[in-house]
This record gives C-alpha cells, sequence and structure tokens, in this order.
C-alpha cells in the first residue's frame, strides 16, 4: 500500500542542514497535509522538535520504516500557494541562495514560526443547528466564550482527530472564519516613541550638559540626534541600553515619551484625489496594444520606452482600472518607496483603499497586517519596492514595474534576486502580464526587447508636446584653463541667476553627499581612511566629523597630519553640503534646500523639502540621486549636473549606461511644465558616447553602440556573470581560501569537461573594494553563456558550501551574486 511521504525544510541555520528532509505523514493527517503548510518535525540526534515548511509532497510505495514522522501540522492550510512556493524554489536555483533563504523570502513577513492561525466566530448559527455533528456544536460553543481561539489550543480541547474537517465545514456554511496572526505584536495598537524635548539645542550643548561617565545617556542623545523620533525598543537595541537610561534622561526634561498608534493602514494621510486624464492618442495606443494583446493571449511581456514626461504612469494607472474591473489584481513595483513618494501619490490618489503600500518604514506587525490584508483579497493594487513582487494575490492580472532600469530592484540581500526576472517567473506561473516602463531601458531589458522576447512600445513625445530639455556640455578644462577653478562653470552661474530673475525653480546635482570628499597631507601625501573599509572619509561640515559612507564610522578630524606631522592639511573634492554652501554664498537671495541622507533621516524631512519645492518656497535644490526619481514640478526648468564624471569613472562595466541614465533622468526633471527646460552638463569627458548621446536624447544610438561593447567585452546580455566574493577579518587567509576555492572549482569543471569555461574566469584578485566593514575581500569573477552557466553555478556552490562547512575555514564567508549590479 502506498504512503505519503513530505519534503521539508526545517528551519535551521546550519549550512549542511540546507537541503529537503523526507518524512513519512500519519494516516490521519494524510488528506490535509499540503506544500506550503508548516509543520513540527523531530529533527537530528536527539529528535528534538523543530518547525519546517512541507515544499512536496509525494505517494510513495517503498519501505519507510526508517522515516522519522511529522509530529504536527502547524496550518490548517497552506500559508503561501503553489506558485509562490515554486517562485522561491527557481529563485533558490537561479540566484544560488540556500532554501531557507529562498522560502523567507517568499513567505509572509516576519519570523515564520510566530505564525499563529486563529478561529473566530463569523455568523452565530441560528437555532436550527440540527444539521450540526456533536463536535461542531462543541467547537461553537468553546466561540461562544472566547472572541478567538487558536487551532493549537482547540485541537488540545477538543480532541478529535478530524478536527480540520469540523472547521472547514463550518467555514462553508459561513459560520467560522479563519486568520493568521504573528507573534504578540499584532493588536497592540500603541507603540511609545522617543525623541529629544527640543530640536533646536545643539548637540555639544545637549551633551555638555551630561555627566562624563553617563555615557549611554549621551550616546543616545547623539542616537535621537541623528536619526529623530524612534521607536523606544529600537533605540533600547541600536544603543544597547535599559529602560533605566531613558527614564532617567526624561526626568532630566531631556528626552519625551511619546505614545503612538500603531496604524494598522499605513497609507499616508492628506493625499488628494488624482484625477483621471484623458488619454492622448499615443497613450490611448499603447493601453490598447497591451489590453488587446492580453486578451488574445499574444504576447503578455511588455516595455513602455517612453521619454521622460511622456505620461506612462497614466498608462499604467488606467491598464490596472480595467484589469480590476475584470476581477484581476495588481503588483506596481517602484523604486526604493521613499523616493518615490509623487508616484505612490498618484495610486492612492486613483484608488484609495483598494491600494496597499508597502515601504520600507512599515513595522513588522504593520507589515505582516498588510501581507493579511492581500492574502484576504481586502486590496486590489499593491505599491511596493522590490520584495512586493510576493504579495500574496491569488488572482494576480499584472505586475508592473515603474523605472526598470533602476538598480534597486536587485536585490544585495540573500537570495540576492533581481525583482525583474522574479516579476517575470511569477507572471509565466500565474498567467499574469509583465508591463516594464522607463525613459531609459537598461541595456538587458532592451536587448530582449529588440529580438523580440517582450514587446516594445514606444512614446517619443512628452504630453502635450512639451519639448525636452536642451542639454548643454561644458567641458570643465576649458573652465580651468580660463581660469574657473570654482565647481560652477560659467554658464551654469549665469543660468542660475537668469532663472531666480525669472522666478523658476532649479535642480542641481551631485552624487556625493558631505563637504569635502576626501582630505589628504600635502606634504607626505597621507589621507584619511576609515580603518574598517579602507576608503577614504568624508568631511561633513556641520556636525566637523569626518565619515565612512560604507560603514557609518565616525571620527574626528585631525589638525595635523597623524602620519608626518604636518599642518597642511587640506579638504579635496566637493560634497553637496559644499555645492550648497558656495551656492547660498553666491546666491543669498535664493531660498536653497538639499536633499541626500543627511537631511532626510528624520521622519517626514524628505516629504517636507519636496512640500517645499511643489508650494514655491524653494529656489534651487541641491540633491544628491535621490532626486532623480519621477520628480514632476512644472516650474523646474534648470537642471545642473554638476559632475557627470562620478559615474563614468567607475571600474564597472555598467557606467556608461549608469551615467546615460542619469543624465537623461536628472535631465528630464526639467521643463515639464509650461515652460521649456534646459540641462547643464559639467563634464571632463565631453566626448564620451554616453554624455553625447545623451544630449541628444538618443537611446538607441547609445544602445547601439553599448551593445556592441557589452559583445566583444563578454558581458550581459550575452553572458551571464557571477561574481563570488570570499571575505573574512584575516587577511592572509582570505587570500588563501580564494585561491584554495579557485582551485577546486577549476578541478571540477576539468572533471566535468567544462575547460572551455577557465578562460573566462578572473582571479582570484583583491576586489576593487578590498576592504569593508572590517572584511579583506577577494573576488572571482565567472563569465559563462547562458547554456552553461546552470553546471558553472551547480559547481561553485558545492565547492563553496563544502568549504563553509570545513573548519579550516572557520571566518570565511562567500558571498555569490548572479549578474551583480556592480562588480567592485
Ligand atoms: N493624457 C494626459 N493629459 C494631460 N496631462 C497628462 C496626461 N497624462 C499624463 N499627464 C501629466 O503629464 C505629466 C507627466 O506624466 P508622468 O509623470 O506620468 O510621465 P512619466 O512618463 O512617468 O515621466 P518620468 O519617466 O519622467 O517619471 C504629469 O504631470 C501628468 O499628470
Ligand atoms: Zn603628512
Ligand atoms: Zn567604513
Amino acid at each position: 500500500m502506498s504512503k505519503i511521504i513530505a519534503k521539508v525544510i526545517v528551519d535551521n541555520r546550519a549550512s549542511k542542514t540546507d537541503k529537503p528532509y523526507t518524512y513519512a505523514v500519519k494516516k490521519d493527517m494524510e488528506e490535509d497535509l499540503k506544500q506550503g503548510m508548516r509543520v513540527l518535525v523531530p529533527f537530528g540526534m536527539g529528535n528534538r522538535f523543530i518547525k519546517g515548511i512541507v515544499i512536496e509532497t509525494e505517494r510513495y510505495s517503498g519501505d519507510i520504516f526508517k522515516l522519522k514522522y511529522i509530529e504536527e501540522l502547524l496550518d490548517d492550510r497552506p500559508i503561501i500557494s503553489e506558485e509562490i512556493l515554486e517562485l522561491g524554489l527557481w529563485m533558490r536555483e537561479k540566484y544560488l541562495s540556500s532554501y531557507l533563504d529562498a522560502l523567507h523570502a517568499v513567505m509572509p513577513p516576519g519570523d515564520i514560526k510566530e505564525i499563529t492561525t486563529y478561529i473566530y466566530m463569523k455568523n452565530r448559527p441560528s437555532s436550527e443547528t440540527y444539521s450540526l455533528s456533536h463536535i461542531q456544536k462543541n467547537i461553537i460553543n468553546l466561540l461562544n466564550k472566547n472572541e478567538k481561539i487558536s487551532f493549537k489550543e482547540l485541537k488540545e480541547k477538543i480532541k478529535d482527530n478530524n478536527i480540520r474537517k469540523h472547521i472547514k465545514k463550518l467555514e462553508e456554511i459561513g459560520i467560522l472564519e479563519t486568520d493568521l496572526e504573528v507573534g504578540t505584536k499584532v493588536g497592540k495598537r500603541y507603540e511609545k516613541y522617543i525623541d529629544l524635548k527640543d530640536n533646536n539645542i545643539k548637540l555639544e550643548e545637549l551633551i555638555s550638559e551630561i555627566d562624563n561617565r553617563a555615557f549611554k545617556q549621551k550616546e543616545i542623545i547623539e542616537y535621537l540626534y541623528m536619526h529623530g523620533e524612534t521607536p523606544l525598543k529600537k533605540l533600547l537595541k541600536e544603543v544597547n541600553t535599559s529602560h533605566g537610561v531613558i527614564k532617567s534622561l526624561e526626568k532630566k526634561n531631556r528626552i519625551a515619551i511619546i505614545e503612538r498608534e500603531v496604524l494598522r493602514n499605513p497609507i499616508p494621510k492628506g493625499i488628494l484625489n488624482y484625477e483621471k486624464h484623458r488619454l492622448t492618442e499615443k497613450q490611448q495606443y499603447c493601453l490598447d496594444e497591451i489590453l488587446n494583446c492580453i486578451k488574445e493571449n499574444k504576447e503578455n511581456k511588455f516595455l513602455i520606452h517612453g521619454v521622460t514626461g511622456s505620461g506612462k504612469t497614466e498608462i499604467y494607472l488606467q491598464l490596472i482600472e480595467k484589469l480590476i474591473e475584470k476581477g484581476k489584481e495588481a503588483i506596481v513595483l517602484v523604486p526604493e518607496i521613499s523616493l518615490t513618494p509623487q508616484t505612490v501619490e498618484r495610486f492612492v490618489g486613483r484608488f484609495g483603499q483598494n491600494v496597499a503600500v508597502l515601504h520600507s518604514r512599515l513595522s513588522a506587525g504593520e507589515r505582516f497586517d498588510e501581507w493579511r490584508r492581500i492574502k484576504r483579497g481586502e486590496v486590489k493594487i499593491v505599491v511596493g519596492a522590490r520584495s512586493a513582487v510576493f504579495a500574496p494575490f491569488n488572482n494576480l492580472g499584472i505586475i508592473i514595474i515603474d523605472e526598470e532600469h533602476e538598480n534597486s530592484y536587485k536585490s544585495s540581500m540573500n537570495p540576492k534576486y533581481n525583482a525583474i526576472e522574479v516579476a517575470e517567473k511569477r507572471c509565466e506561473l500565474e498567467g499574469a502580464a509583465l508591463v516594464l516602463g522607463t525613459a531609459t531601458p537598461s541595456i538587458e531589458t532592451y536587448y530582449r526587447a529588440k529580438n523580440g522576447e517582450i514587446k516594445l512600445l514606444t512614446l517619443l513625445d512628452r504630453i502635450n508636446n512639451k519639448k525636452l530639455p536642451i542639454m548643454n556640455i561644458v567641458d570643465m578644462r576649458d573652465e580651468l584653463n580660463s581660469g574657473n577653478k570654482s565647481i560652477l562653470s560659467t554658464d551654469l552661474y549665469n543660468a542660475i541667476e537668469e532663472n531666480l530673475k525669472d522666478k523658476k525653480q532649479t535642480i542641481l546635482f551631485l552624487n556625493r553627499r558631505g563637504y569635502s570628499t576626501f582630505i589628504s597631507c600635502r606634504k607626505c601625501g597621507y589621507i584619511a581612511k576609515c580603518k574598517n573599509c579602507d576608503i577614504s572619509l568624508t568631511y561633513h561640515f556641520s556636525d566637523n566629523k569626518l565619515k565612512c559612507h560604507y560603514c557609518g564610522m565616525i571620527d574626528t578630524p585631525p589638525r595635523i597630519c597623524p602620519k608626518c606631522g604636518s599642518k597642511y592639511i587640506k579638504y579635496f573634492g566637493s560634497g553637496t553640503q559644499r555645492v550648497e554652501d558656495l551656492i547660498k554664498k553666491l546666491f543669498p537671495q535664493a531660498k536653497v534646500a538639499r536633499m541626500d541622507v543627511d537631511t532626510t533621516s528624520r521622519k517626514g524631512s524628505h516629504e517636507k523639502i519636496l512640500q517645499n519645492v511643489k508650494n514655491g518656497n524653494i529656489d534651487i535644490l541641491i540633491g544628491t540621486q535621490m532626486i532623480t526619481k519621477g520628480l514632476d514640478f512644472p516650474l523646474v526648468t534648470l537642471v545642473g549636473i554638476i559632475a557627470a564624471d562620478t559615474s563614468l569613472n567607475l571600474p564597472d562595466f555598467r557606467s556608461s549606461e549608469r551615467t546615460f541614465q542619469l543624465l537623461t533622468q536628472v535631465g528630464g526633471r526639467a521643463g515639464r511644465g509650461d515652460f521649456e527646460g534646459q540641462v547643464i552638463v559639467q563634464t571632463y569627458n565631453p566626448k564620451h558616447f554616453s554624455i553625447q548621446m545623451a544630449k541628444e536624447h538618443n537611446y538607441t544610438q547609445f544602445y547601439n553602440k553599448e551593445i556592441l561593447l557589452r559583445r566583444e567585452f563578454k558581458y550581459p546580455p550575452y553572458m551571464e556573470i557571477i561574481s563570488l566574493v570570499i571575505y573574512g577579518r584575516d587577511k592572509g587567509k582570505v587570500s588563501e581560501v580564494s585561491k584554495e576555492v579557485y582551485g577546486k572549482i577549476i578541478l571540477e569543471l576539468r572533471k566535468n569537461k567544462l575547460e572551455k569555461l577557465e578562460k573566462d574566469i578572473f582571479g582570484p584578485n583583491p576586489a576593487p573594494l578590498e576592504k569593508l566593514k572590517n572584511n579583506h575581500r577577494w573576488q572571482i569573477i565567472f563569465k559563462s553563456d547562458k547554456g552553461d552557466s546552470s553546471m558553472l553555478k551547480d559547481i561553485i556552490n558545492r565547492v563553496c558550501i563544502y568549504n563553509s562547512q570545513s573548519k579550516k575555514y572557520k571566518g570565511i564567508k562567500f558571498s555569490i551574486d548572479v549578474n551583480p549590479n556592480s562588480i567592485l
């Protein structure tokens, strides 16, 4: 007689347990057990019970006497759908992650161990309960006494093997309802927050009043000063302190404890209705094409390549409207949500309570609440950053990815997935359509569109035939030759002045924050570097500190050179703080704001700056890449790009692409209203093709040139790249292990008759970022044809997993990234 067996991934972090374990299933569980359910299983020598997830069930007619039995089912139904589970397993293979990491990515947010199924009374049964069984009546009786009861408790109270069937029956006839809850976080309505009592007092002053020995108190003040209002729990953890210290600060009247309601529905308040636009002919054409293709089951992958301001968002909105009418659901991915408030506002402004917004500032409980709202079908649209691609809809009609070229769609944590690829896979599994949109398609996406894998829809004009901005290139070498040493060229200076006179707004872009980007001794050449990262420290003027932008380390700038003792310490390189400083000096009459990581760490500060720009309270906005995304301000007519070369000079194969994207996107903020716009691009490489093509708004020509280089130098889309970084505290060991791992991989390749791949392996070498956060880093780069890549991945994975268990390699870690964003 055949039996049911189940493959289970156990929730245990040890890498050697990263494989499915097979368990036998007790007879009375057979019918209820489904893949995607959590179970309790005996594990290891001591048969300790641990939680796990069923990824597969199958009939088996062999001997099962050697197998252990699943002890208990923890869910009454799968907590993720079959498709989502498959998506997770696909990611594991594609991105070489562990089972557990891959499953965690697709499971409900938070600690899946903490999830409980609760049973509620939905409608009290009428008096005619004669059709109900004795057990069913008992269940109802229990629920008459309690608002809700956990599945586990119910099982303990009503000892019956068929309890699941009874619950199901009662659910079917509308008496009961089940729901998931996570931990104790949900249901709590208030949370304590801590903030400084007075935000206008300088840090030095606050600190000077505290006893020198009370260093924890100082740390708390510093933390609040930097981060603003912080949940108590987070503060205790971040500063690693106790309630007592907080209390004593409160007594001193330095901090305030605020009780805040934990919002169950985190949609920002005060969003205005976003009126529907009558589509232009071209927008209409796009919309119809997509709807027709979907209807006739022709294509279901689309790329809308529309210049900046061509009205892509309106197409998304109306597309979604049409699909919801048909009972479908929609996922919209946007780059880091906090950076695209205008886009989010449009979705909420159009669809209101039908939208769930998944942003990074949600608490764990809120995140889970949203997940549940989606799962229960209470919303039809999810707008969110990359992980929203896993939103648990059951009737998904479309996934839209706005600004598809953005690198935030690639995860830097395990599994290191690319949300575009994941979205595509999910759409295939669930029969949904995929729509990518951008003014500057990634080379990979455009390549696929040209090959007919994705249907290309092009919008060449801005809405109402507004002109694209004129791009003026300024050669900074000429400026220098004519005696201008300032970071502002004469042209840019004049244009700003003119714009101020005209009462128009200006955006200045520079991709470096801080004041000076490095400080150095003029006598001996010493450069102040981070001791954890070996990267030069950036000087921040406002708090007179040196900061590491990689690990956050803070240091005091030296007065005399720590190496040779000279006092000729000089500050080089300009960041946004210096630009702000200069602009304020040059144009004292202008209202200036700066937007970068340093000015937006306080909650709400980001929105406040943008609101001020919108209201016309700002004449000149200076910022980093934060100001490149989706901003739509009609009075912005001038955009100045202070240094186009910062992205161009990175030792990375995407540097030309990034530069083209950046210039086009930042430039695209100009002239979106009734007035024409102009862009001034300052550069030392005026002839570079990405700068030239951006100047001409000629994406296709840029693409044609870049794609040739990709082919010649064997980069994506022609080849798949795998970056293996080997890192650890011990420099010698890192290099030693790297060489050994390399040797083993080569051996394996030969064993598998894959010698031909050897010529496309680079390294092992120290990585371009050789030391980060106290880890030394070595790198091996593999390039392979798509056809060979799965074999290669298999080998890399095996060698690395094998090594990570070996005692010899203690303290060494491996990071594998498939088609990484950058290879630094
Ligand atoms: N059919 C229309 N009629 C009038 N105005 C429209 C129409 N469609 C869009 N708009 C407006 O045109 C402006 C540009 O549209 P939108 O911001 O959607 O462009 P986009 O293509 O997404 O731009 P970007 O890629 O630069 O973010 C917006 O202010 C929008 O409200
Ligand atoms: Zn020196
Ligand atoms: Zn550092």
